[in-house]
């Protein structure tokens, strides 16, 4: 028989404070990474070179939920091949004379900068007790002389990367810190892992238009309500009027991609060619097991004046 004067109350205990995610600064120089695991297993790992988040795990840490060449660089030799790199201040090839961006690199310059790490905000502030943001930090004092020198306007961005237990949220915002107006194009190039790329399907553009890269950078409309791959694609959907573009594996949702206060959406896949002649895309066979869907802000410009601020980005969820 259960002695219920001696049995301890769960009510009356004292109780003990919600386990917190526990949140880590790996390695040194060029390679430093943070990496943020919840009490529930999910982990992030985000590399100071470009904040880039080269791992997200959900499902107690069992599920990868990004793409990462074997040949990535994480040493900051070079922009990573796989996770998520951040595009700014331009978003492919600048405009090739006359623009501010027309001297900077394919894709701008924060995706091969370091990034300061500003803290984390867990459980004991804003958050629930099951996630962790962490922000990151990029200045016109962080930059490169090149980079400065090619695109001499101050700014400051703020990354915020949020993983939950079932997602994971990034954030930028972007300040105009100086006397003069600026504009740039920003972009999130997110590459997510899947099984079997002949599986799957992208809903969620239906009736948008879109720019094809592979043709010529001719103008479409989205006329199949899913986009399937089954070669190389390289498309800009522009003024996305739904906030969620959908990756279906084999006929079940894998992951929703919900865009905050950006109209514009990239599905990249490289296919066999062009796989094979990126020197640090691996294995060859990659390109089946990944797809990137980019948010963005990337068809025209964002226009910012003196003091101005910009937020946007996307929360993924992972559906498994
Ligand atoms: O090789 P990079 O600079 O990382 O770019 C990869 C791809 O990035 C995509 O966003 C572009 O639409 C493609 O045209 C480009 O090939």
């Amino acid at each position: 028989m259960v002695d219920r004067a001696n049995r301890p109350s769960a009510l009356n205990a004292p109780s003990a404070a919600a386990p917190e995610a526990q949140v880590d600064i790996v390695g040194s120089g060029p390679s430093s990474k943070v990496v943020a695991t919840l009490p529930s297993g999910e982990s992030v790992e985000v590399l100071l070179y470009g904040a880039t988040v080269t791992s997200w795990k959900s499902n107690g840490g069992k599920t990868e939920n990004l793409w990462l060449s074997e040949k990535a660089a994480l040493d900051g030799s070079k922009a990573v091949r796989g996770g998520i790199p951040v595009v700014f201040p331009v978003f492919g090839p600048p405009p090739k004379s006359g623009h501010p961006t027309s001297s900077l690199p394919q894709h701008g310059f924060a995706r091969t900068s370091r990034w300061e790490f500003l803290g984390k905000t867990t459980s004991e502030d804003t958050l629930d007790s099951n996630s962790v943001k962490l922000d990151f930090g990029l200045y016109t004092t962080g930059l490169s002389d090149e980079a400065r020198k090619a695109w001499p306007l101050d700014f400051g961005l703020v990354y915020s990367v949020t993983l939950a237990k079932d997602s994971l949220q990034t954030v930028v915002n972007v300040r105009n810190e100086g006397e003069k107006n600026f504009e740039f194009q920003f972009l999130l190039h997110t590459y997510l892992k899947v099984k079997d790329i002949s599986k799957v399907a992208i809903t969620g553009l239906l009736g948008v238009t879109y720019i094809d890269k592979v043709l010529n950078a001719t103008e479409h409309s989205q006329s199949d309500a899913s986009v399937s791959i089954t070669g190389e694609v390289d498309r800009v959907y522009a003024g996305i009027p739904q906030n969620t573009t959908s990756v279906v594996e084999d006929g079940t949702p894998r992951f929703d991609v919900v865009r905050d206060n950006l109209q514009d959406t990239v599905v990249w896949n490289p296919w066999i060619e062009k796989a094979k002649a990126m020197g640090d895309f691996a294995p060859d066979e990659g390109y089946k097991n990944m797809v990137c869907v980019e948010v963005g802000a990337v068809k025209g410009w964002q226009k910012l004046e003196k003091g101005e601020v910009f937020e946007g980005g996307q929360t993924i969820k992972s559906l498994v």
